[in-house]
């Protein structure tokens, strides 16, 4: 066993299976550059080693991943340099499309919050083990971003509308909600996960992906959903979130709110009241767009609505989001545009365009993949 302590990424090693774990739990595990190059670098290399069948990825402390290094992008933004920001999210991109193809299982353990960046580098692999400590959110919105590292692909490939549901309100779910709608795939309480763990590193010559399967199925119990879970409310989300625009799908809930009146329905125009509302435009535009697109140009898509993002040539809400959530935690962004009204169609429309006269900037290349497997993308 080979184990490098100080590192961000720590790496496991048992004879057929690489062990990962996500090793900046101050910040909750918020993704930094070093961590996103070297987990990119791992996995490619472990693509090519005949000994490694299976890889498993977690986080120390108790978060999985809260997201990409909000701080980083900020500072960044701050000296005048969005195109490091936007390098980053390139990066980070391509990472995800490789987990999204990998010809081998992932197996990502998500004992703990998961968060934006922290759903892209677990959702997209073939295994997501939710637990009882597991809190998922895409809380972007809220930041003044959108989802992004492939949100739009597997969001919009959740039930009904309950992908627009929690990419527009930035809801919290729990390990029995993310196994409900597909967001994990197993569910194992975290006293067994050491023996999981244990269970999966005796892989051997079998077939990994069955061989995991088997297991996890083995360790894997049938959550109960509490009563006011959001998953209960599939109805009422596919009304509301299906309508056409932010604005209607506000209106909708209103009405909802006015037959029954409820504390789900306040919460969740809440959430979409306080969110920044260019944030909440573009965001249902690219998870609409995302329903009829595949994961690589999902996220040639978001690269180019990122870079606009970071430049800050639409809206600036990046910087001022962050500074309300993460910086001087008054939890009160000053939104500009301030009303859902004066974000303008043409406005939305700009973050789908190319950055034009920007030097050098270009439309994210993915890396060509081999050995892809008929079962890489589907996963969801
Ligand atoms: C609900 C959380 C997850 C936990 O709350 P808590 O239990 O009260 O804990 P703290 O908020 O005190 O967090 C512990 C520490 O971790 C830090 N942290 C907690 N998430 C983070 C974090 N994503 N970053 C950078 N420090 C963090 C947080 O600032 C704090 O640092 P410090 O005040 O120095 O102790 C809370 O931290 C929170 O809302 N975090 C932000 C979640 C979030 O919005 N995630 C990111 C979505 S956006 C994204 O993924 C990508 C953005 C991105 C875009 C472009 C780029 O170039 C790079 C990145």
């Amino acid at each position: 066993m080979a184990l490098e302590s100080h590192s961000q990424i720590l790496v496991e090693e048992k004879p057929s299976v690489r062990i990962l774990t996500l090793n900046r739990p101050k910040q909750l595990n918020a993704l930094s550059l070093n961590m996103v190059t070297r987990l990119l670098q791992l996995f490619l290399a472990y693509e090519e080693d005949p000994s490694v069948k299976l890889v498993i990825l977690q986080g120390q402390g108790r978060a999985f991943c809260a997201g990409g290094d909000v701080s980083a992008v900020v500072r960044d933004i701050g000296l005048g340099n969005w195109r490091r920001s936007a390098d980053f999210m390139s990066l980070e991109y391509t990472l995800n499309y490789v987990m999204a193809t990998y010809c081998k299982a992932q197996i990502s353990i998500l004992n703990g919050i998961v968060m934006g960046g922290g759903a892209g580098v677990c959702v997209h692999g073939r295994f997501r083990v939710a637990t009882e400590n597991t809190v998922f959110a895409m809380p972007e919105t809220a930041l003044g971003l959108f989802p992004d590292v492939g949100a739009s692909y597997f969001l919009s490939r959740l039930p009904g509308f309950f992908g627009e549901y929690v990419g527009l309100t930035g809801a919290r779910l729990n390990g029995a909600e993310m196994f409900a709608c597909g967001l994990a795939t197993h569910f194992v309480p975290s006293t067994r996960l050491t023996a999981l763990q244990e269970d999966l590193c005796r892989v051997g010559s079998s077939d990994p992906v069955t061989f995991a399967s088997t297991i996890l199925d083995a360790y894997t119990q049938h959550p109960h959903l509490e009563p006011q879970s959001a998953f209960y409310r599939l109805d009422v989300i596919d009304r509301c979130f299906s309508r056409r625009t932010v604005e209607e799908i506000i209106s909708a809930l209103k009405r909802e709110a006015t037959h029954k009146p409820d504390d789900w329905i306040s919460a969740t125009i809440g959430a979409l009241k306080k969110a920044s509302p260019a944030s909440l435009k573009i965001t249902l535009r690219s998870i609409r767009e995302g329903r009829l697109q595949g994961v690589g140009q999902c996220l040639i898509r978001e690269n180019r609505m990122v870079s606009h993002v970071m430049k800050g040539d639409i809206s600036k809400d990046l910087v001022e989001g962050s500074r309300a959530i993460l910086i001087d935690k008054d939890r009160n962004p000053k939104w500009e545009p301030r009303r859902l009204e004066d974000m303008k169609d043409s406005m939305v429309e700009q973050y789908f365009k190319r950055v034009e006269e920007e030097d050098g900037w270009e439309d994210l290349k993915l890396p060509p993949r081999k050995h892809l497997p008929p079962s890489a993308i589907a996963k969801l």
